[in-house]
């Protein structure tokens, strides 16, 4: 079984039904509550609806997980301005850490599909929602996620969420 942790935002259009959407076709195993965060990296735009969701397949690759990734942003319309690449966005889906088949973590530095997300550790709004569904959460390579999150710049980042409502059943099936 390959599993994946999956970061979503939104902060354009209907947030939480993009999300909701997204989630259809993703068919995750276990997803956080959906959280109000700040935006991170470019202040001036609409606060983000995030969320963490963790999926298992087997013989699923990273790879196969990042197009269906950018299947979902296209179902969403992928609205984004290029021109601010933290700027807002319809959907977004992010592949924060993977493990294949065997268990064992993806490691990559491809552009195209960099795993560990190489932002991963510096996200409040991607570490509080993992956290909360797997406290053993680790980036392979990097850390606990809750060492992480005792940083100060990162605990500071995680008093400002805000935690709505869950919006995906753990028990869909
Ligand atoms: N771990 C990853 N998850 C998702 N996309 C990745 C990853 N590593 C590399 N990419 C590549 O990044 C490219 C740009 O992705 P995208 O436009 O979603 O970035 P972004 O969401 O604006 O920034 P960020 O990745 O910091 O959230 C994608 O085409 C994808 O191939
Ligand atoms: N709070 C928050 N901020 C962001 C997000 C996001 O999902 N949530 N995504 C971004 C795209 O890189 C940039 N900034």
């Amino acid at each position: 079984m390959s599993t994946v942790v999956l970061s979503l935002g939104a902060n354009l259009g209907d947030r939480e039904e993009n999300l909701t959407e997204a989630l259809d076709h993703l068919r995750p195993d276990l997803a956080s509550d959906l959280y109000e965060t700040p935006p991170w990296g470019e202040e001036d735009q609409p606060a983000y609806f995030n969320l963490t969701v963790i999926c298992t397949r087997a013989g699923h690759t990273a790879h196969d997980w990042l197009s269906q990734a950018a299947k979902a942003e296209m179902r969403a319309g992928r609205l984004r301005d290029p021109q601010r690449p933290y700027g807002p966005r319809t959907l977004d889906v992010d592949i924060i850490a993977a493990w294949d088949d065997h268990g064992d973590p993806v490691l990559s530095n491809d552009p195209q599909l960099t795993l560990p997300h190489p932002r991963a550790h510096l996200r409040a709004f991607v570490l509080v929602p993992w956290l909360a569904i797997d406290p053993a959460a680790e980036l392979p390579g990097v850390a606990k996620v809750r060492t992480l999150l005792r940083k100060p710049n990162l605990a500071a980042d995680a008093r400002s969420l805000r935690r709505l409502h869950p919006i995906w059943s753990n028990d869909h099936g």
